[in-house]
């Protein structure tokens, strides 16, 4: 994709862990222990079987719940004591549902962030979501509505939409599952670009060859435990555990 300008604009990347975690809905033990750790401009793909509790560890990590046990450390500090809203404008979200607001046009979904939660007046936050929408090849679109774009153009809006706000780590959730498979390839390019530019990412996603191809280490969750983790010339070609195996034989 050709970008004039950068998508990243932060200062250091960071490191991400979480400890330990564990989370139940009622006796529903959906975290069982969970560890991870991302290293500083590196991207993880979290891959498993549906129900492993892939989206539910994304939502531990920003404190959309609260883990009931382990820790969550930045650059090895606890963030656990931290304001949430703290940590979540640390991290930016990227979903399936692209979530953008329907009445609004695409420049003003990018805007409303920078504006409502970093306070910049309405023409810098205009700027830089201009700037942002350019940096994903869609500056030509800041004044139309998101449902004039197509799926993989308005997936491409919410991803500028949560780098306006200068995270120092990206989050992904199944983020091509809703598009059509013609507009699945830009918006993975869109984050292979975000990989190589260092941003620290974890990438929740069935689409393996983005997993083998991009992400620098891979961690196969089941039945909400991490059950291995490693390379992804190792997990794709030398896995160890049976169940690792009979998930890539039943999707490869
Ligand atoms: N808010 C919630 N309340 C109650 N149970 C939940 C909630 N969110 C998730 N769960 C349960 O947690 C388990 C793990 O769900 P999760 O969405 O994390 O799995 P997943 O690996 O992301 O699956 P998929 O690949 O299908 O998206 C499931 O049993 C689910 O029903």
């Amino acid at each position: 994709m050709a970008n004039s300008h950068p998508l990243v604009d932060r200062g250091a990347a960071v490191s991400l862990t979480g400890q330990d975690l564990h989370l139940s809905f009622g006796d529903n033990h959906v975290l069982r222990g969970v560890d991870i750790h991302v290293e500083a401009g590196t991207t993880t793909t979290v891959i498993g079987p549906s129900g492993s509790g892939k989206s539910t560890l994304l939502r531990v990590l920003n404190r959309l719940h609260e883990p009931q046990q382990g820790d969550i450390l930045i650059d090895g500090r606890s963030v656990l004591k931290d304001d949430p809203d703290q940590l979540r404008r640390r991290i930016g979200m990227v979903f399936q549902q692209f979530n953008l607001f329907p009445h609004r046009t695409v420049a003003q979904n990018v805007e409303l962030g920078p504006r409502k939660l970093l306070g910049l007046g309405k023409d810098e936050a205009r700027a830089l979501a201009i700037a942002q929408l350019e940096s994903v090849g869609l500056a030509h679109k800041a004044d139309a509505r998101p449902s004039t774009l197509s799926g993989g153009q308005q997936q491409r809006v919410a991803i500028a939409r949560a780098l306006a706000m200068h995270p120092q780590i990206m989050f992904f959730d199944e983020a091509t599952s809703a598009l059509d498979p013609e507009l699945v390839k830009g918006v993975l390019a869109l984050m292979t670009d975000l990989s190589e530019q260092g941003m620290t990412m974890i990438v929740v996603t069935h689409e393996m060859g983005y997993a083998r191809d991009v992400s620098d280490h891979v961690v196969f969750m089941d039945e909400g435990m991490v059950v291995e983790t490693g390379a992804p010339e190792q997990i794709f070609t030398d896995a160890r555990s049976d169940r690792l195996k009979t998930f890539l034989s039943q999707i490869l």
